[in-house]
């Protein structure tokens, strides 16, 4: 079945269907990863957004239950140049054809992908439709530019848990699978913005008591719980009309250790005072490099956001610990004198990279500090 991608500007591409007929419209943005697009797929960071695979073939190693962010894809639309329908892999169950069509997830594939990617970083990511249903490249691109903008929705509120839970499952290992909880020394409660299951995992792992709650839960609520420490998480859309979220970790700030990764590293920004922006083509793969402090000191990271913390806007209590060496926008935080910090990129990256992870360490230890403080 043929189907058609249009993007807002009039650029137009010819491709075949895969996953489910349908037409869907959205961010059109590029991911570099080679790996990692079951992760990708159910990322709920990705909701409202198209996402074009730059590698060229994906669903070589098919489909398992396993490796999965979230219970089920987020994303609005998948782009490939070469969906693999023979997938090879001891843990598959489906292809990523199959898969995509079970979730009612539109794709398209056999488009030049490098042409549309260089497109996207000349212009800009912008709106775009993908349909099987409209065969008019007039139409499409009309459909395409009416499409809401991705600045200024807040889409938290569509990913979000309703209730708050417990979360016990740890790290997966090659021998034995997943991990189950082990003793616990610490508590820690979550903000579920659209929050990934391997941040949670990382948490477990370190000997946390894990509950989650949902984005709309008020500081009392939270501190009620009575947390060693809270974590802010990764999410959808534009930080900036997700107000209830600033404001609520406003009124957490100074009060228990705080720790933010993406979407809750610009909410803590924003929080401090400080403003975001809308990047032209955003992060999105495993190879952004980022420098750590002031030294030589160079990690390879896992990211995806299509928004940025404008360092000009953050005062000097606010440390900037982390910049991306691409463009030297700002990747990590740490405020001066009150327990908080945050980063823009995925240290729980899975399937990697892992230069990152010491985070995690680093969150168990503030969370230490600040008990023996209490304590004392
Ligand atoms: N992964 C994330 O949390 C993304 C943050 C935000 N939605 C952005 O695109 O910048």
């Amino acid at each position: 079945m043929k189907a058609i991608l249009a993007l807002a500007d009039g650029r137009v591409f010819h491709g075949r269907s895969i996953g489910a007929p349908g037409e869907v419209t959205g961010e059109v943005v590029f991911n570099t990863s080679m790996t990692g697009y079951q992760e990708i797929l159910t990322d709920p960071s990705y909701a409202g957004e198209i996402v074009t695979m730059t590698y060229t073939q994906i669903g070589n190693y098919g489909i398992n239950p396993e490796d999965v962010e979230s219970d089920r894809p987020h994303l609005r639309g998948f782009v490939v140049r070469e969906a693999c329908g023979f997938p090879s892999n001891w843990r598959s169950t489906m292809s990523l054809d199959a898969y995509l069509k079970e979730n009612g997830i539109v794709g398209i594939e056999g488009i030049d992908t490098r042409a549309l990617v260089r497109h996207i970083r000349d212009r800009g990511a912008q709106t775009g439709i993908i349909s099987t249903l409209d065969s008019d490249p007039e139409s499409l691109v009309a459909k395409a530019a009416g499409a809401p903008s991705i600045v200024g929705q807040d889409l938290v509120r569509t990913v979000t848990c309703s209730e708050p839970y417990t979360w016990t499952e740890g790290l997966w290992d090659l021998r034995t699978g997943y991990a189950d909880a082990g003793e616990t020394a610490y508590r820690v409660v979550a903000f579920d913005f659209g929050i990934k299951r391997n941040i949670l995992r990382n948490f477990v792992a370190r000997g946390c008591e894990v509950t989650v709650v949902p984005a709309t839960t008020s500081a009392e609520d939270v501190l009620a719980m009575n947390p060693d420490g809270v974590f802010l998480s990764n999410g959808p859309g534009d930080p900036e009309p997700v107000t209830y979220a600033q404001e609520t970790i406003r009124q957490l700030m100074g009060k228990v250790p705080l720790f933010g990764i993406c979407l809750g590293h610009q909410l803590i920004s924003l929080a401090l005072g400080g403003r975001t922006y809308k990047l032209k083509f955003g992060h999105r793969g495993g190879n952004q490099p980022v420098r750590r402090g002031a030294g030589p000191n160079v990690e390879i990271t896992s990211q995806n956001h299509g928004f940025a913390v404008d360092a000009d806007s953050l005062r000097d209590d606010a440390l900037i610990t982390h910049v991306n060496l691409n463009d030297n926008t700002v990747e990590g935080l740490r405020h001066r004198t009150m327990p908080l910090f945050s980063v823009q990129y995925h240290p729980e990256a899975s399937p990697g990279p892992h230069d990152a992870n010491y985070l995690f360490d680093e969150f168990i230890r503030m969370i230490k500090d600040w008990k023996s403080l209490k304590t004392a």
